[in-house]
């Protein structure tokens, strides 16, 4: 079955959209222009089927069809939406668009789209019109008007508490202002110069009510929101006077569910009470629209009504969206809201046409409807014995509170609250005083504390005083004694000034004098100043022509000098190089002849020691024979065999061992035979062995041994010994010598020729330094010489090289 609706009033318009959902239902379905829902507990249950002017399936959709409204608009004509269904069901989402996403190009919703077209319509008419726009944000919320969009113009308050609290306490008056137009005061005005701040301003506008929400517990989410687009339009052309004003307004209903589904929360009965009331209003109002019955709209009705009434009459722009949430546990809402569209579009004065217009009797499904009725009837009826109970439970705790013994519940019954209320009074009061005692008894306890703290603190500043004044009296002293030493340096201080101004004077008027002395000889020298400079002149003239003779004459002579200078130096120079050259001669040839010397001296060293071995040597061989001889004493060789004494070996000589004469053993190891005088002399030794007599002969010792007695003989062998000591010892001493010459020799006496040789040829090359820099300061100077230099010794055609 489908109703047809009539509708008279072109400028109201219903339209529908349909909540998609994530699951396949089959409740509700629809089309471009139908909207059809079928109970889905009952299989043999028909569709009802309901046409709209158009189902809106997008975002972009439902903005086009309210389009028209907004060209409307700007012709000067109010207009209105409407965003009804139930909750949940997307009424916010057509007129805001998705929260958080109110940009997204398919999620905007039609308040932002409007704002947009308005704005480039502003731009389309700019050079004749300009578009002014303001927005404003309110809510109905129990009946009670509050402004929103205060918030947006207190965003930058940091009190955020106190404007909560307003908010929650509002209640903005709606009055009718002398053009007859329906008005709520002080609501605030926004500038709208872009989209984003409609969105920022109700944004910013539901955060308030989210966080008194939260706060308070009695505050409930259902309200109805209404959003004014005001657009007043001035004519460029004709000095920017304003001549048109129209407003659009957005209204995003609460939500339409059922009372009883509403008490599911405890307090919001008559939230939905008042919702319920209201929207009821609107529907009577939005029929008597479509049936163009302009007179008889019941605008008062409801405070929702009486804010729309500029907007709900036949002349303004009328859209109604009704929002369908498919899920299939609303039915009842689904179909609730499907008929309210109908009631508004005059469905009472309509004839809902039938399949089949013969049958008679009610409509399909009336039974049903009854039944539902009925139901819902009873459901209610349990509801209030609830609520009745409650009430009365509520009574009975009141009285318990109150301690009385009335019965309340007649009091209210028979008008007595005032009774209660004085029975209240009476017992805040009985409380009041007993509080008032005891804060009475607290107070004197109080006072009782703080007299003991007044005395002790009484005491404590006579202490304080007493002490106090002594120190006043030391301070007073100390300060006179200050006083009076200040008194003595200031005097002290005013001598010292005294005189040292004085002083001061008396530098001063000297050096006035001084500086007048001075002043009066310059004056006189300036005075004198021409003939001064004139006597000046002629004299530096004077001075100037003695100055060039002299420089002349000095020339002359320098010059004159220079030249003797030269030929003197030249001399000095010519003699100094051969007496040097001489010198240095006279030395070389003392050098050969002590080197020649030296030679010589050497060789006959050489010599003496040559001697002098071959004298060791045979004193050697002496020593040796005398041993034998010594031995053989002994041995009785010389008295055939018989052994005539025994020499004690303490006074018998001892052999020369290499132990104790390494260097004679040295020596002798060390020459071979084929030196030839070694040679000689071995061969002497070897060859001619000395004879003991020819040893005693050779040292002039004339005796015979074979003669003599044996302590002669230990006598002579004694003195031989003593002699072979005294050889050996000279022996030493002149291999001594011998090394200490050879040293000497080759070393000290050449050195010391060198040293010398060196110091000399240093002392010339300084005198040949200073003479070249003596001629070279007469070429410099004279500058006619040329630059001839002596060079050094080294250079000349010297023997000895530096
Ligand atoms: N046509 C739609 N397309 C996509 N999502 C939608 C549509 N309609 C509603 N919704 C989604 O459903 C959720 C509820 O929508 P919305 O808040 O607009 O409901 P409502 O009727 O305004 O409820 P309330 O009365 O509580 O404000 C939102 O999160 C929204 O994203």
């Amino acid at each position: 079955m489908q109703n047809r609706i009539t509708n008279g009033n072109q400028n109201y318009k219903i339209f529908a959209r349909v909540r998609p959902i994530d699951y396949q239902q089959k409740m509700v379905d629809f089309t471009n222009e139908s909207v059809s829902i079928r109970d889905p507990t009952n299989k043999n249950a028909e569709s009802k089927i309901v046409s709209f002017s158009s189902v809106c399936s997008t975002q972009e959709h439902a903005f086009k069809v309210t389009e028209p409204m907004l060209q409307k608009l700007i012709e000067g004509h109010n207009s209105c939406v409407l965003s009804y269904g139930q909750t949940g069901s997307g009424k916010s989402y057509t007129l805001f668009g998705q929260e958080g996403e109110e940009n997204k190009p398919d999620k905007k919703g039609i308040i932002t789209r409007a704002v947009e077209y308005l704005l480039s319509k502003s731009q389309e008419f700019e050079e004749i019109r300009e578009f002014v726009i303001t927005a404003s944000m309110a809510e109905l919320f129990l009946d009670q008007v509050r402004d929103l969009g205060k918030a947006y113009q207190s965003r930058q308050q940091v009190n955020t508490n106190q404007i909560l609290q307003n908010y929650e306490n509002e209640n903005l008056t709606i009055y009718e202002n002398s053009n007859g137009q329906i008005m709520i005061k002080d609501l605030t005005q926004i500038s709208i110069s872009s989209a984003q701040e409609l969105t920022d301003m109700i944004q910013i506008g539901f955060q308030l009510r989210e966080k008194l929400e939260q706060q308070s517990k009695q505050f409930g989410s259902k309200c109805h929101t209404i959003i004014t687009l005001n657009l007043v339009q001035k004519d460029k052309e004709n000095g920017n006077q304003q001549f048109m004003n129209a407003f659009i307004q957005f209204v995003d209903l609460a939500g339409s569910e059922r009372i009883a589904k509403s008490l599911t929360q405890e307090g919001q009965f008559q939230e939905a009470i008042l919702i319920n009331q209201s929207l009821t209003a609107l529907s009577k109002c939005l029929t008597a629209i479509s049936q163009m019955n302009s007179k008889n709209i019941p605008y008062r009705d409801s405070k929702l009504t009486r804010i729309l009434q500029n907007c709900l009459n036949s002349q303004s722009q009328v859209a109604l969206i009704v929002h369908i949430n498919p899920n299939e546990n609303n039915f009842e809402e689904c179909l609730s809201a499907l008929q309210y569209a109908e009631r508004t579009k005059g469905v009472a004065a309509a004839q809902p046409i039938d399949d089949n217009p013969n049958q008679p009797g009610p409509f399909p499904g009336q039974d049903k409807l009854i039944k539902k009725l009925q139901d819902e009837n009873t459901e209610l009826k349990s509801k209030i014995d609830f609520i009745q109970k409650e009430h009365r439970t509520k009574l009975s705790e009141i009285q318990n509170l109150l301690g009385i013994d009335v019965d309340l519940e007649k009091l209210f019954i028979h008008g007595g609250a005032q009774e209660l209320q004085k029975y209240k009074i009476q017992k805040d009061a009985m409380q009041k005083v007993e509080t008032l005692q005891n804060y009475l008894k607290e107070a004197d306890q109080m006072i009782d504390k703080m007299q003991k703290e007044k005395e002790w603190m009484k005491k404590e500043e006579n202490n304080k005083l007493e002490r106090l004044q002594c120190r006043n009296i030391q301070l007073t002293e100390e300060i006179k004694k200050l006083r009076e030493q200040q008194a003595e340096y200031k005097q002290q201080l005013e001598q010292i000034e005294q005189e040292k101004n004085d002083k001061v004077l008396e530098t001063v008027k000297k050096k006035l004098k001084e500086h007048q002395e001075v002043i009066e000889k310059k004056v006189n020298v300036i005075i004198n100043l021409p003939q001064a400079i004139q006597a000046k002149t002629q004299e530096v003239h004077k001075h100037e022509d003695i100055k060039r003779m002299a420089k002349f004459e000095l020339e002359k002579e320098y010059k004159q000098q220079m030249d003797n200078l030269k030929t003197e130096y030249s001399k000095f120079l010519q003699d100094s190089t051969d007496q040097y050259e001489k010198y240095l001669k006279k030395k070389n040839e003392e050098i050969d002849h002590f080197i020649h010397q030296f030679k010589k001296y050497q060789e006959k060293k050489k010599m003496q020691i040559r001697d002098m071995k071959s004298e060791l040597f045979e004193l050697y061989d002496i020593v040796m024979k005398a041993f034998r001889v010594i031995e053989k004493i002994e041995n009785g060789a010389y008295s055939s065999g018989i052994r005539s004494f025994n020499i004690p070996a303490m006074d018998k000589p001892h052999i020369p061992t290499r132990n104790k004469f390494k260097n004679l053993f040295k020596y002798l190891d060390s020459k071979s035979l084929k030196n030839t005088k070694e040679y000689e002399i071995k061969e002497k030794i070897n060859l001619k062995p000395l004879q003991i007599s020819q040893f005693l002969e050779h040292n002039n010792i004339k005796m015979n041994l074979l003669d003599m007695q044996e302590p002669t003989l230990r006598q002579f062998a004694s003195m031989i010994r003593d002699e072979l000591i005294q050889v050996l010892a000279r022996e030493k001493e002149l291999q001594k010598r011998v090394i200490q010459l050879e040293i000497l020799q080759s070393n000290n006496d050449l050195n010391t020729l060198i040293k010398e040789r060196d110091e000399y040829k240093q002392l010339y090359l300084q005198e040949v330094k200073k003479l070249n820099q003596s001629k070279r300061i007469i070429s410099g100077k004279s500058g006619s010489h040329p630059n001839v230099l002596i060079r050094p010794l080294t250079q000349q055609n010297s023997r000895y090289k530096l």
